[in-house]
């Protein structure tokens, strides 16, 4: 069974609908962007995987569970199976480098000689043990993303979902991020990343699944940046709306 299955799934904010009938399956291991336009819907869909936001229809599983039914109980263990890299979850600024990660393995791990070990060694696969004593202000961009993702790693989930980790990086620090979750999905973590960094995706040539209004209009293996499909999809919809 896939690790991740959207079936048939809509989710609609009052009016707006954020995404439609979407449907596909991720299996264990897999490297896969989502891309899209602002407001396509990418964060929608991730926000869905996590359980943050409920499917208004369809069925979605994550690690063999439907969500739709999921326990309220059952929902932490959930979550925690899955770890975040997103800009709108941020470092504590008054905490250092190393009590940030800390502050993620307080709620999944007990002992603080195993903490202080998982947080060394998830600042090590980043590069930053270095910086374990430094405040988030005293980081590079490209640094605070590579603590983010130290963060989400440090509680040995599953699946890692990253929700446009390039924003405001440079292209060096882009570049390095990328291969960072390269090397995590290598290992064998399956990894979501919603991006509209077009350069990066097309290098990247993983699995690429484009959203356009909320509906798949593209899912390719060894994909570049579709924009060639996501243009016609929208030139049909403008020329039918005109008829
Ligand atoms: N909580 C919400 N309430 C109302 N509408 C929402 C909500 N969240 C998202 N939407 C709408 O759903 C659509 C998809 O938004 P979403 O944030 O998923 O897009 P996105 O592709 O991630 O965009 P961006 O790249 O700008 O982050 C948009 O039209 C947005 O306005």
């Amino acid at each position: 069974m896939a690790q991740i299955i959207f079936d048939h799934v809509t989710k609609k904010f009052g009016d707006e609908t954020a995404l439609e009938n979407v449907s596909f399956e991720i299996e264990k291991g897999e490297f896969v962007f989502v891309i899209g336009r602002s407001g396509a819907g990418k964060s929608t869909l991730l926000n869905l995987i996590m359980k943050q936001e409920e499917a208004t229809s369809g069925r979605i599983t994550v690690n063999g569970r439907r969500l739709d039914i999921m326990k309220r109980r059952k929902i932490s263990a959930h979550r925690s199976r899955i770890g975040i890299v997103s800009q709108d979850v941020g470092l504590l600024k008054d905490r250092s480098v190393y009590d940030n990660i800390l502050f993620a393995l307080w709620a999944t791990e007990h002992g603080s000689a195993q903490m202080k070990k998982t947080a060394m060694r998830v600042l090590g696969l980043v590069g930053l043990v270095g910086k374990s004593e430094s405040f988030p202000d005293e980081l590079s961009g490209g640094e605070r993303a590579r603590v983010l993702l130290a963060r989400a790693l440090s509680t040995s989930p599953d699946i890692l979902i990253a929700d446009e980790p390039t924003a405001n990086l440079d292209p060096d620090a882009s570049w390095d991020l990328m291969q960072l979750l390269a090397e995590v999905n290598y290992q064998g973590m399956t990894v979501v990343v919603a991006s509209h960094a077009r350069d990066l995706v097309t290098i990247m040539k993983k699995r690429c699944i484009s959203l356009v209004s909320g509906m798949v209009v593209a899912d390719e293996k060894n994909s570049i940046y579709n924009q060639k499909a996501t243009d016609i999809f929208e030139e049909r919809r403008i020329l039918a709306r005109k008829k």
